[in-house]
């Protein structure tokens, strides 16, 4: 009998509102139990907890309590789900959003802690936005100075990355900045609470950090943006860990918050969208995986090496060790979803919608899939969130053309649905315009629940669509990570071969609404042309930030 029949892996999702953990079996990667822990802080965006402190606009932070409280209610309630006991599982992996970033003392306590009332001491959150102009400064340095990195991270870097957050830290609150002797995405502090060993992991600090080639950007670089900030690369980690890597091992404080034996493998840390890979079993050149939520991340491994402008970056062994890999994005897509549902949506809406006893995205879907295509006579950017790839720019904005005394509800719900369907296109046109070619496109994540979206996307994309054949993604592809670390199989690719989940072609596209889309897609890339380079979305914004400072 095979030996990982009765072996089991956890892995925990550390999503933007809430934790996941799920029991997974090594020998072929079934998800026997899972449970799930919202945060008590979810996304703290107007003022700080306790004190009240008001944040500024396109602020976002977490509460690391919040995480450490994943591991003591969701890991337990997801082994007692399961039925398995505690001996039978022989290690634990994670996953984060990121860049999620916090200030901590040498001994990893988050500043936090000690200054509860100082925003800054707080870890911001991947969608922490208010750090542009200092990604502003960083781009247009490194563009003069041709810094050799750029082109990695397709000509830009962004305002949600470590190194804006971190000079926005340095010049906003210069004291916190020195007090801070780390300056540790969240996906390696929560293995450090886990094996009391601190860490870094290649996929962060390559995207986040702009670690490439075997070093940060030179102190030189980093004295020219603000002399105080030379030494800020002495915060990150010098040694990086592979993913799939052994951190250590689980210590008896975290044993005892999760209810696992001491001593089992903790795998090294990693990132909700680059997990999700493993979890797909698409990690061969080509295959490329968007995981669809609150935002989409596009995650493909590939052996060749390229520029593809807009990208958010390309890192050797960044997905799997060996190969190189490209991640792109869409700041936003479920929380535009979400936005106009809960912003711009008639309570009668909500009331035929309870009546028919489903919600409101639902309703919307329903009656929105009941169109042809271009019947609503609308075009819009899924800029709400600002723009990720390809223009790297959070303070972009959402545009919505063609509204009439007519326009229904569903009318812009499936604009907005199209819009996302448009920004994903505009993504796998400009890396095979790059030369880096997209063969398959799989889905994960939470909008797969929605079959009318994902129809739109085979239309708009004229591909078939693969999906993950798991509604936890990023928690699987942890555990298979685990599963590495544990030393179960020799690497990741075998890990997801046996453990992921993928069916091939599970939506293919019409041919008469794909080449009605492609006049719509037509129309899409002239608004995204004419707004490209903020003009007025940035006259906008800046009006704004006046008005409510
Ligand atoms: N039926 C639906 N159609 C479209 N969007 C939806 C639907 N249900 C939920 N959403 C959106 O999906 C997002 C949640 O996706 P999920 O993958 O569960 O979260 P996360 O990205 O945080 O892991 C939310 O932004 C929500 O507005
Ligand atoms: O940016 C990344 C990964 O690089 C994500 O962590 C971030 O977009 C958050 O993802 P979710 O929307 O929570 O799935």
């Amino acid at each position: 009998m095979n030996a990982n029949n009765n072996r089991y892996v956890i892995g925990v999702d550390y999503g933007t509102l809430s934790g996941r953990a799920v029991v997974v079996r090594v020998s072929d990667g079934e998800e026997v139990g899972g449970a799930v822990h919202e945060y008590a802080h979810r996304v703290i965006e107007d003022a700080l907890p306790g004190s009240g402190v008001r944040l500024g606009p396109d602020w976002a932070l977490q509460s690391p309590a919040d995480w450490i409280d994943v591991l003591r209610h969701a890991v337990p309630k997801a082994l007692a789900a399961a039925q398995v006991p505690a001996e039978q599982v022989i290690g634990i992996g994670t996953d984060f959003t990121a860049c999620t970033i916090l200030p901590a003392t040498a001994d990893g306590h988050p500043l936090c802690e000690e200054f509860p009332e100082r925003p800054h001491a707080w870890p911001k959150l991947w969608k922490h936005h208010a750090a542009q102009p200092h990604a502003d400064r960083i781009n247009a340095l490194a563009a003069e100075r041709g810094e050799s990195w750029l082109p990695r991270y397709g000509g830009k870097i962004s305002s949600e990355w470590a190194f804006a957050k971190g000079l926005q830290l340095l010049e906003e609150d210069p004291e916190l900045y020195d007090r801070a002797d780390r300056w540790i995405e969240a996906a390696d502090w929560i293995i450090w609470q886990l094996t009391g060993v601190e860490t870094r992991n290649v996929c962060t600090a390559g995207y986040k950090a702009i670690h490439q080639d075997g070093g940060y950007p030179s102190e030189d670089f980093l004295a020219a943006l603000n002399p105080a900030f030379s030494g800020f690369t002495r915060k990150l980690g010098q040694d990086l860990a592979p993913l799939g890597g052994l951190a250590g091992h689980l210590t008896a404080r975290a044993a005892e918050w999760t209810g696992l034996p001491e001593g089992i493998a903790v795998a090294v840390g990693n990132v909700d969208a680059h997990v999700t890979a493993a979890a797909a079993d698409a990690v061969r050149p080509g295959q490329m995986v968007a995981i669809m939520g609150t935002s989409t991340c596009h995650v493909m491994c590939s052996d060749q090496l390229a520029e593809v402008p807009g990208m958010c970056g390309v890192v050797r062994d960044g997905i799997v060790p060996g190969l190189w890999g490209y991640e792109a994005g869409q700041s936003a897509v479920g929380d535009i979803f979400a936005w106009y549902v809960d912003n711009c949506v008639p309570a009668s809406y909500a009331e035929r919608a309870a009546e028919a006893g489903t919600g409101p995205h639902e309703y919307l879907t329903s009656l929105a899939a009941e169109q042809k295509v271009g019947q609503h006579g609308l075009v819009a950017l899924d800029w709400h969130g600002g723009n990720r790839s390809v223009l790297v720019d959070h303070t972009l904005s959402g545009v919505i053309v063609g509204q009439t005394l007519a326009t229904r509800p569903e009318d812009v719900y499936r604009a907005l649905i199209e819009a996302t369907a448009f920004g994903a296109r505009t993504i796998v046109e400009t890396f095979e315009a790059s030369g880096v070619p997209v063969e398959e496109f799989v889905v994960a994540g939470g909008l797969l629940k929605n079959r009318f979206l994902m129809q739109t996307y085979a239309d708009v994309l004229r591909r078939p669509l693969s999906v993950i054949g798991s509604d936890q993604g990023p928690a699987l592809g942890s555990a298979i990570h685990a599963a590495v670390a544990a030393g179960a199989y020799p690497d990741i690719t075998a890990a997801a071969a046996a453990m992921g989940k993928r069916e091939a072609a599970a939506y293919v596209p019409d041919a008469g609404r794909a080449d009605a889309y492609d006049r719509l897609y037509a129309e899409y890339r002239r608004l995204h042309d004419h707004f490209a380079d903020g003009g007025m979305l940035h006259r906008l914004r800046a009006i704004r930030n006046e008005a409510s400072a």
